[in-house]
This record gives C-alpha cells, sequence and structure tokens, in this order.
C-alpha cells in the first residue's frame, strides 16, 4: 500500500506536461530553496512525461537516502544523447553496474587517501608552474588556473606533460565540451531531469543535433584515444614515466590484459581527466575570487603561513595539520561555492518510501549541496567569506570537516583527497607568494568584482573578473624562480 502515500511537496502538475514549466533553469540551487519554503517542505517534488524528480535541501536526508540506502539510491539517469556523443565513456556517468562498477574500483585504489602521496611530487610541481605563470604574466590567472588543472591529470593518468594552454589535449576537449554541453543540458537542467525530453521534436530538431553530436563523437574518440596513443608510444620508446595508463601497460606486456580492460583503462582516464579540471579550476577561481574581496582574512592567512613556514621556503604537504586557518579557507570556499551546486544526479533503482511520501523507481533524486551549505541553522550568515566558522569557541578547529561539495555515497567524488590536496597546496602557495587585491583603473579607484557565477554543463564557475596579484617581496619571487629552476 506504500504506493498510496503521497509523492513529496511541489507544485501541481499539468495535464500531459506536468511540471516541465515550473522547473528553473536559472540559478537553480536557490530557486530549490524558494520552493522548499513555499511547499514547507526541505524534501521536494516534481514529474513531467512519466519521469519523476525530488528534490533534497537538507543533509539528513541526502545522508540518509544517498548514504544508508545506497544500494538503490546509487544509479545514474539514462540520457538518450549520452552514446550519440561518445560519452557513453564517462563513468561518472555511467549506470549502477559491472562496467561502472570496474571502474571505480580502479580509481578507488588510485586516490585513496593514503595513495595520493604518491601524486604529492607531481602536484608540488604543477604548482610551483603556475606561480611562475603567476609571475610573468599575472592578468592572464585564469589560463594559469586552467593550465594547473588539466596539467595535473594529464601527467598522473598518462605521464604528459601540457606545454601551453594551446595544447591539442586541451583544445579538443574545450571544443568537445562546447559543442556537446548544449545538446546534453539544455537549459541548464531540464535534460537531467526528464531525459525523454531529448526525443521530443522541438528540443531535439533531429538532423543538425545529430550531426553535431557525431562531431563531438569524434572529437571524444580523439580525446579518450590520442594520449593512450602518446603514452603506448613512450612505452616502446623506454621513455614512459609512471602513470595510471603505463602502469596498466606494464601489466599487459607481463601478465597481458583484455582488450576490454584497456577499454576500461582508458575511459577511467578520460573519465578522471574530466571531472578533475573543471571541478579544479573553478574551486581555484572563486578562491582568487574569495582573497580579492577578503583583504583581511588574506592577510591572517599570511601571518599564519610566515609563522609557521617562514619566508626561506614555500609551503609543502608537511605544513597541512599546523596551519588550521588556511584549512578553514579550504573548507569556507567550498562551502560557499561548489562547482557542482547540485552534485550530479542519482536515480532510484526501487520504489521506496520515506518521512511518509512515496518514492517511484526511476525517480532523479538532485541533493541541492547550495542549499545545505547555505542551511542558517548550520551557518549563520551563510552568505559571508567567514573562514572562522569553522573554529570552536577555544580557537581550535572545529570537526566540521565534510567538504559536502563532494558529493554522497558509493558515487560521492572519488577523487576528492586528490582535488584536496591540490587545493590545499595551490591555496597554500598563492597566499605564501602573493597578494591578491582588487585590479585599479586609470584614476586608481578599485575595480569592483560582482558576486555572480555562471554554470557552465553542470559545473558553476565565478564570472570573468580582473584582479591584481602582485608577489609579495623580492624573495618571493627568488623562491618561485629557484623552486621551478630545480623542477626543470
Ligand atoms: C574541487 C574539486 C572537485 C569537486 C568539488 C568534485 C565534486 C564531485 C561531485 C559532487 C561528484 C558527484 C557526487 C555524487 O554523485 O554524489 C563527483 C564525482 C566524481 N568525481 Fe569529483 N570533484 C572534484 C574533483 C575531482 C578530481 C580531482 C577527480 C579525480 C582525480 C574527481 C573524480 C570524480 C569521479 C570519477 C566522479 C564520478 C564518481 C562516480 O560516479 O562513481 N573529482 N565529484
Amino acid at each position: 500500500r506504500k504506493k498510496h502515500l503521497p509523492y513529496p511537496p511541489g507544485p501541481k502538475p499539468m495535464p500531459l506536461i506536468g511540471n516541465i514549466l515550473d522547473l528553473p533553469t536559472d540559478d537553480v540551487p536557490s530557486a530549490y530553496v524558494e520552493w522548499a519554503k513555499k511547499y514547507k517542505s526541505s524534501i521536494l517534488h516534481a514529474s513531467a512525461l512519466g519521469s519523476h524528480i525530488v528534490v533534497l535541501n537538507d543533509v539528513e536526508d541526502a545522508i540518509e537516502l544517498f548514504e544508508r540506502r545506497a544500494r538503490i539510491y546509487s544509479d545514474r539517469p539514462e540520457y538518450p544523447i549520452r552514446k550519440l556523443m561518445g560519452w557513453d565513456h564517462n563513468f561518472a556517468l555511467t549506470r549502477y553496474g559491472d562496467e561502472w562498477r570496474y571502474c571505480r574500483k580502479i580509481t578507488q585504489e588510485h586516490f585513496r587517501k593514503e595513495a595520493v602521496k604518491n601524486y604529492h611530487d607531481v602536484i608540488s610541481q604543477k604548482v610551483h608552474a603556475m606561480l611562475d605563470g603567476l609571475l610573468q604574466s599575472p592578468n592572464k590567472f585564469e589560463h594559469h588556473n586552467k593550465m594547473l588543472s588539466v596539467s595535473i591529470p594529464m601527467k598522473t593518468m598518462y605521464g604528459y606533460d601540457v606545454e601551453s594552454i594551446n595544447d591539442r589535449c586541451i583544445t579538443v576537449t574545450d571544443k568537445s565540451l562546447l559543442l556537446g554541453s548544449p545538446l546534453f543540458l539544455p537549459g541548464a537542467s531540464l535534460i537531467n531531469i526528464f531525459p525523454i525530453l531529448a526525443f521530443i521534436p522541438s528540443w531535439f530538431p533531429g538532423a543538425s543535433s545529430r550531426k553535431i553530436a557525431a562531431e563531438v563523437k569524434q572529437l571524444t574518440e580523439e580525446v579518450i584515444q590520442a594520449p593512450m596513443n602518446w603514452a603506448k608510444m613512450r612505452m616502446v620508446e623506454g621513455t614512459a614515466v609512471p602513470s595510471l595508463v603505463t602502469h596498466f601497460l606494464e601489466k599487459k606486456n607481463t601478465i597481458g590484459a583484455s582488450a576490454a580492460e584497456e577499454r576500461a583503462i582508458g575511459d577511467v582516464a578520460y573519465t578522471v581527466n574530466g571531472a578533475a579540471s573543471d571541478t579544479t579550476i573553478s574551486a581555484t577561481g572563486s578562491f582568487l575570487y574569495f582573497m580579492a574581496v577578503n583583504h583581511g582574512i588574506q592577510k591572517k592567512a599570511q601571518r599564519e603561513i610566515d609563522r609557521v613556514v617562514g619566508r626561506n621556503r614555500l609551503p609543502d604537504f608537511s605544513d597541512r595539520p599546523t596551519m588550521p586557518y588556511l584549512e578553514a579557507i579550504y573548507r569556507e570556499v567550498l562551502r560557499c561555492r561548489q562547482p557542482l551546486d547540485m552534485g550530479l544526479p542519482h536515480c532510484l533503482t526501487e520504489d521506496d518510501h520515506y518521512k511518509g511520501y512515496f518514492i517511484p523507481k526511476g525517480t532523479i533524486v538532485l541533493g541541492n549541496i547550495w542549499a545545505m551549505t547555505h542551511d542558517e541553522k548550520s551557518y549563520p550568515e551563510p552568505f559571508a567569506f567567514k573562514p572562522e566558522r569553522f573554529f570552536d569557541e577555544k580557537g581550535d578547529l572545529n570537526d566540521d570537516d565534510r567538504i559536502l561539495a563532494y558529493g554522497f555515497g558509493r558515487r560521492g567524488c572519488v577523487g576528492k583527497h586528490v582535488a584536496s590536496a591540490t587545493l590545499w597546496l595551490t591555496f597554500a602557495s598563492i597566499l605564501a607568494t602573493f597578494n591578491i587585491e582588487k585590479a585599479k583603473d586609470d584614476s586608481g579607484r578599485e575595480i569592483p568584482i560582482s558576486d555572480e557565477y555562471q554554470e557552465f554543463g553542470f559545473i558553476s564557475h565565478k564570472t570573468p573578473f580582473e584582479c591584481s596579484i602582485t608577489p609579495r617581496s623580492h624573495g618571493h619571487r627568488q623562491l618561485i624562480e629557484e623552486v621551478n629552476l630545480l623542477n626543470k
């Protein structure tokens, strides 16, 4: 009789089209917070054309459903366009099953907390190269941010050093995303929620979209295959450096591996590349923005770094436990602005009931991470950037160390320890060596920075802004130059 329970509250569906016209397409997370107020419920429901969506605005509900009931809440929705574009190779979007399990297991082994230490050298090298970039051309900070975020996965997955922002591995990926994202995400969210819309002719005009999808597929094949082939060549030449792919190829050469296993490794490397870069770009962009507009916080962090690290070396991973304020900045950046503010959609594989509501099999369940991290009860003054909120009365870092930005349960971010290490060292190294301020116009007046963000695909980015990034002293400049000479 559970089926007779009501769906969770939400707008009344219209005949046939259901709630299609009600669904927000702009500033989606805060629109669902408004729904929560209107329908007096943190769990919300909408439906159309036989599909259901449930939005969870409260962290307790997300933990109960995505984690305690992970067995049935760990699928992803089926997007008809995914295969046409070759994006079925991205295991972050793969249905919950053996194929996903195999890829997840490989990444989990490589990216578990202890194993991430193996990546510390590569991360440090690339962060130091970013500092050099900021020294040479500070106004191109977005380029340096992108180089950093792409070059770490390219090195750790294939052993490949990205030389410039115009490297073909970047331009081809960018082109496939630019062409593919609008097909995948019309109106930013509708197709995520109701995949069936992909078959509605007015939205999916057929020939031209299919033509674009075919082009995206070709580009995607190149994004997957070109670096794999490059790594194979280096193996043949005997010049390969350790990476996920070369490790696999060595195993293949010694004990053998099937074509399916090789394809899976290619898919894993491709997925990690995609999953690691834009998210890290978004978080580092937010960090630079928050530092530019919060002078006092920046100075406080620099005082901590000077006290712990001194001015004669750059920060390294061993400093992390001794710099609580920097840790709080890391937490606060990801609390204020999650790269994926609605996470990635989960999908329910069996009928369920929760808190007196019925949630049917096949429902797409979205965790509104932004709503959870802007809940006034847990985070007073939620819109203020305040690292101090992560300290207790005694002045110690509190135990609120679960970063909700990494999502939930079995589909939660498998790269969160790499992401954490990369972001922490980036924030520490930039603050140790540079001052970040608002840019000034010709008459010396500060140029204001808007607080706007824009969505690209699933990911939310700070809108472009100007800021001034200058070395803190001649000594800091020298530190950057010396470390990069050593890295060469
Ligand atoms: C600031 C950086 C990052 C953020 C905020 C982030 C966030 C997320 C989120 C929200 C999800 C979906 C979770 C869910 O469905 O509940 C996810 C999935 C994933 N992330 Fe990350 N991520 C980041 C960096 C990375 C990095 C560096 C890697 C790889 C080294 C990575 C690899 C993945 C993969 C493979 C998945 C798919 C997991 C699956 O479906 O089983 N991410 N991430």
